[in-house]
């Protein structure tokens, strides 16, 4: 069985456990008292590259990385530093995140949020836009095309920008049949955990050029993220540089201003 396998099968047991708990019309009637969505594509879109910043306490990678006890106060750090978007990983059992922490840190900055888990249903975007995010990750490699194409649809039409991570060009080409606009590109294999950032530029070319392309994982400083930016990325997602760093508001800054270089600004 393969990481994602093993992590799907808890996300399915967790998610039995919260919908036996909270009705969906309780979810929806929170959701009708949180305000519409951010557009994140349009921020993803603004000249340079992006930065977006993740809240992510350990992984199935490293095991802890950052206790981070309070995740509003390092989404504080992110929004000073510039980020764009401020992901919040909310899986429990192998992140060690929660939808708790999605609130808080909603609460703490206007700064837009991407909820990272591994969502396999629509109950799952109810959760997302309850809690306050404004875009989704959907993962291609652990989603039939099927289920995928309906995620994407239902998270658009609740305002939430889908983020659809790919690894493989097979996967790239399924992104793009499902209509996917925003397409994160993961230098780490979830299956075996292997991070390789060359899976970026084979990648990006396959990517029509109307749509956003985040380079996912590895980004180690403003060196990898020019590196990502020479092979056309538009935005970059980085979480364990930043919580391991120890200045995650200097750290996000670097970036942002490797980003805001005027020749990444000038591109085409
Ligand atoms: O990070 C992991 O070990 C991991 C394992 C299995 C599934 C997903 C995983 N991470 C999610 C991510 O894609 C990263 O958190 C994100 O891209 C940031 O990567 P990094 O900057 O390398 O922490």
């Amino acid at each position: 069985m393969s990481v994602l396998d093993e992590i799907l099968d808890g996300v399915r047991a967790d998610l039995a456990d919260r919908q036996a708990d909270t009705p969906l019309e309780r979810l929806q009637e929170k959701a009708e008292s949180v305000p519409w969505p951010h557009d994140v594509a349009a921020d993803l879109r603004r000249p340079g590259v992006q930065v977006i910043a993740e809240v992510k306490r350990s992984s199935p990678t490293k095991g802890p990385m950052a206790a981070i006890a309070d995740p509003a106060a390092l989404a504080r750090d992110y929004a000073d530093g510039g980020a764009c978007l401020i992901s919040v990983l909310t899986e429990p059992r192998r992140f060690s995140g929660s939808l708790g922490d999605l609130s808080d840190v909603r609460a703490a900055v206007p700064t837009p949020l991407l909820r990272k888990d591994f969502i396999i249903s629509a109950y799952q975007l109810w959760e997302a836009r309850a809690y306050g995010a404004d875009a989704v990750l959907l993962i291609v490699a652990a989603l039939e095309q099927g289920v995928l194409v309906s995620l994407v649809e239902r998270a658009v039409s609740l305002g939430l920008t889908p983020l659809v991570e790919v690894h493989t060009e097979e996967e790239t080409q399924r992104a793009l049949d499902a209509g996917a606009t925003v397409i994160g590109v993961n230098a780490r294999d979830l299956k075996t955990l292997t991070v390789d950032r060359e899976v970026f530029s084979r990648i990006a070319p396959l990517i029509p050029s109307d749509r956003v392309k985040v380079a996912e994982s590895g980004v180690r400083g403003p060196h990898d993220l020019l590196a990502y930016a020479g092979s056309g990325a538009d935005a970059v997602l980085v979480g364990e540089s930043l919580v391991m760093g120890g200045a995650p508001r200097h750290a996000v800054a670097d970036l942002v201003t490797a980003g805001a270089h005027p020749a990444l600004r000038d591109r085409g």
